[in-house]
């Protein structure tokens, strides 16, 4: 479990984060839900050790491996499909393995007929399933998701949201979602962090996991 323990950051004069606390259960997907501008990315990034704290510890990342996925795909666009995976591998696993571990993720994001065709020459969407099959072709154990499902149109969202859930489901880590979409934090979170207000403070903790109560949580977060 990744914790922050009475973390304080600031940038410059602007004090974010005061003595504040928050934990990512293991394996589980944990969204971190509010306005632009609240502080979201720095939490992640913290948790990701990018970002240094003032004061306070951040526990658990120890032997943390991170992937990550943006709203933008953030491809290599001079490398194919297949070597934008490769890329991320070359330093972990001999030809063989890696071979095999891109093939069987391509399978999965249903781009195998793609593997040659450079990231310029995708649809929004295919792109995203490429950064989606990086992030998993990777042997992370934390996967930070910011806004990844942002700019999407409404039925390409949902379809890249149910993959994006059987990727996870077949190989599961802990999972930072970073949203302010109600129905993607929803849908996709065991558990959802309310934040709000400057220094940052958690306005509300939903167990999703754990209710059959989606629509009023919905209800609940259109009006928070
Ligand atoms: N490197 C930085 N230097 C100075 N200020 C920063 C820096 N990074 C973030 N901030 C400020 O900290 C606040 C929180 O930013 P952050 O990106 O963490 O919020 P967010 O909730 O992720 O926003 P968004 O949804 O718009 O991405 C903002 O006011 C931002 O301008």
């Amino acid at each position: 479990m990744i914790k922050l323990i009475d973390v304080t950051k600031k940038y410059d004069d602007m004090v974010l984060l005061k003595n504040f606390n928050i934990s990512f259960e293991e394996n589980e997907i944990t969204c971190l839900f509010g306005p632009s501008g609240v502080g979201k990315t720095t939490i992640a990034n913290i948790a990701a050790n990018l970002v240094a704290v003032d004061e306070g510890i951040v526990s658990g990342t120890e032997d943390a491996l991170y992937s990550y996925v943006f709203q933008e795909p953030n491809l290599l666009d001079w490398y194919s499909v297949y070597d934008n995976l490769d890329f991320v591998l070359k330093d972990i696993f001999d030809n063989k393995k890696r071979k095999e571990i891109i093939e069987s993720y391509l399978k999965m994001v249903e781009l195998s007929d793609y593997r040659n065709f450079r990231p310029k020459t995708l649809s929004g969407g295919m792109a995203q399933r490429v950064s989606i099959a990086r992030a998993f072709a990777y042997p992370s154990n934390v996967l930070i998701m910011d806004e990844p499902f942002k700019g999407l149109d409404v039925k390409l969202k949902q379809d890249i949201v149910s993959l994006f859930k059987r990727l996870w489901k077949e190989s599961r880590r802990t999972v930072i979602f970073i949203t302010h979409d109600v129905d993607e934090a929803v849908n996709l979170s065991d558990k959802i962090y309310v934040i709000k207000n400057r220094p940052v403070e958690i306005n509300m903790t939903i167990d999703v996991k754990n209710t059959n109560e989606r629509e009023s949580i919905k209800n609940i977060l259109i009006e928070a």
